[in-house]
């Protein structure tokens, strides 16, 4: 069964909005595993408009799940990862003005690079993922830094969900082949959502883990917190 790991870098927006604790990012931690999710997702930018680095470090003895970090390994993004020690660290390309991720790694360009901040996170007993583009040539260069795992930047497919055309769903499908066949584990992420995201796990053989936190945070705000991860967890039954 596909885990979900439920990122909660918007309540940290919402927190932040007002400068004061509310909502409290470590109880919404707390109960989001309470309803059931397997996993608490952040991603700390360097400009911590929403999680920020201290929240992290907050964040490591309530999360009894599986701790995942995702972030650009810059030295300020690798020595918290290292301190902090979480069960998975990301690695994702993004500028620092970024409004969110929008590009996965070109493994064969930044290869060596990778190679280099792969071993030191496994060294040090974490797991690590490469945020991609479901391209089977750039999987290959990830099989070549010794990564556990990819995660698939899921937009594109999203985006020709929404428009009808579940086609979109077919280099996820060949990109997650490849993986299996060099051994890479497969996690998936950003802009999954109640509608498309059962379509999707169906289809991409052996998702381990689906990092949700968009579309989870802003459903809620109708179905409430228990109900729609109740709801997310139905859809990877
Ligand atoms: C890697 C990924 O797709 C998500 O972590 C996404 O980047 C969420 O970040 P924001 O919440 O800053 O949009
Ligand atoms: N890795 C993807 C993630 O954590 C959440 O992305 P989104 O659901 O906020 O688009």
């Amino acid at each position: 069964m596909t885990k979900l790991s439920v990122n909660i870098n918007k309540i940290a927006t919402l927190r932040n909005a007002r400068g004061g604790n509310v909502p409290d990012l470590l109880k919404a931690a707390i109960d989001i595993q309470n309803f059931g999710a397997q996993g608490i997702t952040i991603h700390p930018r360097p400009d911590q408009r929403h999680i920020r680095y201290i929240d992290a470090i907050q964040l490591r003895p309530v999360v009894n799940t599986e701790f995942n970090i995702e972030g650009n390994p810059i030295p300020e993004f690798i020595d918290l990862v290292l301190r902090i020690k979480p069960e998975q660290v990301t690695l994702v390309p993004d500028a620092v003005d970024a409004i969110t991720s929008n590009a996965g790694w070109d493994t064969k360009t930044h290869g060596s690079f990778l190679k280099e901040v792969v071993e030191e996170f496994k060294r040090n007993g974490i797991r690590t993922s490469i945020f991609m583009d479901p391209v089977v040539s750039l999987i290959e260069g990830a099989a070549a830094t010794g990564t556990d795992r990819i995660e698939l930047y899921t937009e594109s497919y999203a985006v020709e969900f929404e428009k009808g055309n579940k086609r979109g769903v077919l280099p996820y499908v060949k990109a997650a082949k490849k993986a299996g066949e060099l051994s890479l584990g497969i996690n998936a992420g950003h802009d999954l959502n109640l509608e498309n995201l059962n379509y999707f796990v169906n289809e991409v053989p052996g998702v381990l883990e689906v990092s949700i936190g968009h579309a989870l945070i802003a459903e809620a705000l109708y179905f409430g917190l228990q109900n729609v991860v109740s709801m997310y967890l139905e859809k990877l039954k």
